[in-house]
């Protein structure tokens, strides 16, 4: 059949419906093997060469910017052996006005989630085709291209040698690329946004203005959405919920375990999915080489019974019902119940000392209050869970405003190397050499303070021996129900990958001096010491107004107005120290608090040493309960050149 002759403006027409035999440019129309949002995609013949089949994807809208957005990635920037490669392009049936259609690489196959299902393989198969969609994605990620759509049913399985494929680029993203949406969040799919998505939209849903920096960490989470779809028959949260409450779910709830709901699954590859979904970006793998690497190393390390192990069990068909004259009995997956819904404990919910600022409308107030309700349960239980002891210190005495040498020659220990520059005094006590859990640093950055140390060591962290829960991908996750070492393990866990929203174990901030890079860092960036500008705290805590209440533990800040040539917004990475720290002269509470990391809205991260403090050195705090701080929204912050504290 003619298109022509089905619309003549080429503008009309329902591409989603053609009829087989139709013939566009020259390609003959075969069966349909998909339609999407944005286009239907059919198998077709090649007119000219008899044989020669093709997946042709029409685009529904005619004119759909994701055509053109998607041939140039396939066609250039995203070409590579995992993705599906566009042998042509044009428009039909109108040469430039009518639907935009890509001939694309024909991929016999399934996505990853019924082809999971279908063929139900081992473990090892299923990891290995994780490694080489991740290794793909880093490689795509270095390039500057994102998929930005990343699902089960945008990686299609080759049926001949099951090879992982990635589909529909539409949404993609590349350096000089536009935008495609006028919404806070780019194009996706809303339960495979990452935590940090999901708390950008819960923060800023109705703010024109607001654009989400998607990014490779995005992604990451995204394939560990696919994996845990793969290895349960489940996602982490159940696509179905109202999108306010899924991102609620998405940015702040541990979802369980992939072992915890298929007891099938091998422990390592749990983990490493469980890693993939952490809520802090930075506590995931690095890239795709990495996430590769470790799925590679889980199978090869870990024996190869529990890898041979098919995903699910085989569910026969009992012999009586399989039809007559059938050769054998059909086999179907049998799929595990669904993540149960993890127990909450109660939210003892502190006083409220201050009222609330009033609600902009009802509808947001009572959001605002479930999100603030939530995030303080999961904060006051995950703290039950561990003893804390107190320690005394004092801000830091101020010093002239002078730059040390680049290589100072004051005589510097290393305790705890590569993460800091500890000055060890004489008479002091030797730092404890329990594990530390410091905020997570990317490679080639060492933070400038030394890390929090330890009081006391964590139940969990000894539980296993050595070496087995002191890192994110060693960490065992939590079993079902809320036992408290699973909370403990929880707690652990955000402590490691940096969530504010989690309480902290006691920490000890320490004397420290400024490491020479971050000195370097702040000079070049014009920034003079004893120089002081304001923060936001607390990035992931969006919705707090006026005053919010801060344990011991990781903090996202960010800068409030530019400080030398680091612009505003520039993200700030630290710790608060906020419990056992004792009262100044007149009384009042004393915390502490550094950053000593900034990463700048290009991307770039560079150390640097800011103290939490005005000008004058000495942080007002109101006075309330001795295991958290009621801090205000805005903060005072001072470039300084050491960490002084006093035991
Ligand atoms: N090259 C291909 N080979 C085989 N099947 C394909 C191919 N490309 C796409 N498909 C199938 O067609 C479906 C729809 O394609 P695609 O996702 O590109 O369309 P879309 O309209 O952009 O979808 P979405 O709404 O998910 O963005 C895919 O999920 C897949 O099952």
């Amino acid at each position: 059949m003619n298109g022509e002759r089905l619309d003549r403006s080429g503008l009309l027409l329902n591409v989603a419906w053609l009829e087989p035999g139709t013939v566009v440019a020259s390609w003959r129309i075969g069966e349909k093997l998909g339609v999407g949002g944005y286009g239907a995609v059919y198998r077709a013949e090649s007119v000219e060469h008899p044989g020669t089949f093709c997946a042709l994807k029409l685009f529904l809208n005619p004119s759909d910017v994701r055509a053109g957005r998607e041939a140039a990635l396939l066609m250039d920037k995203a070409v590579h052996p995992n993705v599906v490669r566009c042998l042509g392009t044009g428009r039909w049936p109108h040469p430039t006005r009518g639907h935009t259609f890509l001939a694309l690489e024909l991929v016999p196959g399934l996505p990853l989630h019924l082809w999971v299902e279908e063929h139900n393989p081992d473990f090892a198969r299923l990891a290995y085709v994780g490694a080489d969609t991740a290794l793909a994605l880093g490689t795509l990620h270095k390039r500057g291209v994102l998929h930005r759509d990343l699902k089960p049913e945008h990686l299609l399985i080759r049926e001949t040698d099951t090879r992982p494929m990635l589909v529909d680029f539409g949404s993609g993203d590349y350096e000089g690329a536009g935008t495609l949406t006028e919404t806070p969040l780019p194009p996706g799919t809303a339960h495979l946004r990452s935590p940090e998505a999901a708390c950008f939209w819960l923060a800023r849903e109705n703010n024109p203005r607001a654009r989400y920096h998607y990014g490779p960490a995005d992604e990451l989470y995204a394939l560990g959405v696919c994996l845990y779809r793969a290895l349960t028959g489940h996602y982490p949260f159940p696509p179905v919920e109202l999108k306010f409450m899924l991102y609620l779910d998405v940015a702040y709830r541990e979802p369980v375990a992939p072992v915890d709901v298929n007891p099938r699954v091998p422990r390592a590859f749990s983990d490493a999915v469980m890693r993939l979904l952490a809520k802090h970006p930075e506590a995931r793998y690095r890239d795709g080489e990495e996430t590769h690497a470790a799925l590679l190393a889980a199978v090869t390390f870990g024996g190869r019974e529990p890898w041979e192990a098919t995903v699910f069990e085989w569910d026969e068909t009992p012999a009586a019902e399989v039809p007559e004259g059938a050769a054998t009995s059909k086999q179907s997956i049998r799929r595990p119940p669904p993540p149960p819904v993890q127990e909450q404990p109660p939210p003892p919910v502190p006083e409220q000392p201050t009222p609330p600022a009033p609600p902009p409308s009802p509808g947001w107030s009572r959001r605002w209050r479930k999100a603030l309700v939530l995030g303080l349960a999961a904060l006051v239980a995950l703290l039950a869970a561990l003893i804390l002891t107190p320690h005394a210190g004092r801000w830091e005495t101020r010093e002239r405003p002078a730059y040390p040498p680049e290589h100072p020659t004051t005589e510097v220990v290393r305790s705890h190397p590569p993460t800091a520059v500890q000055e060890v005094e004489p008479g002091t006590k030797a730092p404890d050499t329990a594990p530390t859990a410091a905020p997570p640093s990317p490679a080639g950055v060492a933070p400038a303070a030394t890390p929090p140390v330890r009081q006391k060591d964590d139940a969990s962290m000894k539980k296993n021996g050595p070496g087995s829960a002191n890192t994110p991908e060693q960490r065992t996750a939590p079993s079902k129900g809320v036992s408290s070492e699973a909370w403990k393990q929880a707690l652990l866990l955000c402590l490691l990958q940096g969530g504010t929203a989690c309480a902290g174990a006691q920490l000890k901030p320490q004397r420290g001096d400024c490491p020479p890079e971050a000195l370097a860092a702040m000079k070049s960036l014009g920034i003079e010491l004893y120089d002081g500008r304001e923060a936001w705290l607390d990035v992931t805590k969006p919705w707090a107004r006026g005053r919010d209440n801060y344990k011991d533990g990781p903090v996202i800040s960010s800068l409030a107005n530019s400080f030398g040539d680091l612009p505003e917004g520039s993200v700030l990475y630290g710790w608060l120290w906020v419990t056992g720290n004792g009262t100044n002269e007149e009384g009042r509470k004393q915390i502490f608090g550094r950053w000593d990391k900034a990463k700048l809205p290009d991307g770039r991260e560079l150390p640097v040493c800011f103290n939490l403090a005005n000008p004058d050195g000495a942080y007002e705090l109101e006075v309330g309960p001795p295991e958290y701080a009621r801090l205000p929204r805005r903060v005072p912050l001072v470039a300084v050149k050491r960490f002084v504290f006093e035991d």
